[in-house]
């Protein structure tokens, strides 16, 4: 179990005097995806709130999609003490309204971020309306900002927007390779059971399969960006001065403590946004996260439908499927007779040509809404949303943990096969869908989630779960303990 010193509320103003002459100033940097800023940014407003000066650095290409969806006065109004700034992504210009190849990304961000970064550093430290940046809170996947933090002797924490399961799990992938199981030998291993295998070895996550590892490592090739990228990552966490993961002690006993011996110190704090609803005169409280623009209509087309009987579908930020998928998932909710709200990505199809056939729009008339974007968080605390069909990404999974929803999990790459074992297999509030997406399967699980009886148990197994992770983020509870002892020493320089 993880130890607390001491207790004490997030409304707690402490030592704000004792920092106004001497605010420490944090630099946040996030993975340039929508996932990581918008959890990155949740926690630069706790840090605001506890006395830090904020410079929060998005990409260029980013930051023009957030002032866009936002709108451009949205920035007006913010505090003088919490700022935005861009550095350029070295990727060709574009003034699309999606996702960025990650692979084209992962390969910029290893080699093309660190200048700008530093350049960035230097310009704030010797401009003469900002004191100079005392410490960095950085994505745990932006590798570069270690040396950086090092070129100015300033402490860097790495935040993982994973669950811990998720974060340890990446933290095998050096053992992996020394094992020889990553990268894949071939593409046999894809299919004759070499996935199935138990892992029995990672501290916390006994009985996990391979397959249930985060899944970036299961590649052929030794070159791949993205496998790579998470590599270097994953090699220099012992040169952080501390670790935040974004989740809570109750969820994940077992793995939080087996990480409660490490060097650099971890702290788990979350859900980011229960915390922030404990501050309910926050500044920065209207500021929002989507780089798509947010449809709000939703909310009251959900306001006409009976108590938690909607489904909600959204598969994130990165998520893309073929026009095959979507037609299954698509006629899986028409055959279930169930109301739903489905979110469709304009980018999330593969090839843009998202099409449902007719039968589709008549057979689902006054049942069914769809939209591009939508305010995630009111949706899934809105009374009538009674389940959620997710990719489980992880923002999306603690969200709907945060919000008493159980889920059908579609898990596409990354953490989210972790998540997905997590949420079906260990918290119970879970059912997982086949990868070969069907509409058969579909229906009778959107049947089982919304009437059925394990439904019903997975709802109520959802609410007791909601109210751990309100207990964590309350005045006495674990992740506004952590969070406090995690501020307190870097204010006083203790890591
Ligand atoms: O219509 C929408 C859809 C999503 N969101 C928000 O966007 C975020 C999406 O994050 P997440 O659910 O984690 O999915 P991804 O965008 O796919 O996130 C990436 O980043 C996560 C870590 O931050 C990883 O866990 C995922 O696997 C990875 O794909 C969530 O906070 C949602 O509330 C909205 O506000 N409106």
């Amino acid at each position: 179990m993880l130890k607390y010193p001491h207790t004490v509320s997030i409304h707690s103003e402490i030592h704000k005097s004792e920092m106004c002459s001497n605010k420490p100033h944090a630099v946040c940097i996030p993975v340039p995806i929508q996932g990581h800023i918008k959890a990155l940014l949740q926690l630069a407003k706790l840090l605001h709130h506890k006395g830090f000066r904020i410079t929060y650095v998005n990409t260029e290409f980013n930051h023009r999609r957030l002032v866009k969806s936002l709108g451009p006065e949205s920035l007006d109004g913010l505090p003088d003490d919490f700022r935005f700034e861009t550095i350029p992504d070295g990727l060709p210009d574009s003034d699309e309204d999606a996702t960025q190849d990650l692979s084209l990304l992962a390969d910029s961000v290893t080699n093309n971020f660190l200048a700008p970064f530093v350049d960035l550093i230097k310009k704030l430290n010797s401009s003469s309306s900002t004191p100079p940046v005392t410490c960095i809170f950085s994505d745990g996947f932006m590798p570069f900002t270690t040396p950086a933090a090092q070129q100015f002797g300033i402490p860097v924490t790495l935040v993982f927007t994973f669950s811990a399961s998720g974060t340890m799990g990446y933290m095998q992938y050096p053992a992996l390779v020394e094992r020889g199981l990553a990268p894949l030998k071939d593409e046999r291993c894809l299919t004759n059971g070499f996935l199935d295998q138990e892992v029995d070895w990672i501290p916390g996550m006994e009985s996990i399969r391979l397959r249930d590892l985060p899944n970036n490592f299961v590649t052929t090739n030794p070159n791949d960006a993205i496998w790579n990228f998470i590599l270097e990552g994953m090699g220099r966490l012992n040169e952080a001065s501390a670790i935040v993961i974004h989740t809570f002690d109750a969820l994940e006993l077992d793995v939080l403590d087996a990480l409660s011996s490490m060097s650099p110190p971890v702290y788990a704090v979350g859900p980011f946004q229960l915390l922030l609803n404990q501050i309910p005169q926050h500044p920065l409280k209207s500021l929002g996260y989507s780089l798509w623009k947010e449809e709000t209509e939703c909310l009251e087309w959900l306001n006409d439908k009976a108590p938690n009987s909607v489904v909600y579908v959204n598969f994130g930020s990165i998520t893309v499927m073929t026009p095959e998928q979507l037609v299954e998932f698509g006629c899986g909710l028409a055959n279930s007779k169930v109301s739903f709200f489905w979110v469709i990505r304009p980018d999330l199809v593969v090839g843009k040509s998202a099409i449902l056939p007719p039968e589709f729009v008549d057979e689902t008339k006054g049942r069914s809404l769809i939209a591009s974007w939508c305010p995630q968080e009111l949706v899934l605390n809105h009374p009538s949303v009674g389940g959620f069909l997710t990719h489980t990404g992880w923002n999306s999974t603690l969200e709907s943990v945060s919000a008493g929803v159980p889920m059908l999990c579609w898990p596409f790459f990354a953490d989210q096969p972790t998540n997905c074992h997590y949420t079906c297999k260990r918290w119970g509030i879970g059912m997982e869908i086949n990868n070969v997406v069907k509409r058969d399967d579909v229906e009778k699980l959107v049947r089982e989630l919304m009437e059925g009886e394990k439904g019903t148990r997975m709802k109520n197994k959802a609410m007791e779960w909601k109210q751990l992770a309100e207990e964590a983020t309350g005045p006495q509870g674990s992740s506004s303990a952590n969070f406090e002892k995690l501020v307190n020493q870097i204010q006083f320089k203790k890591i």
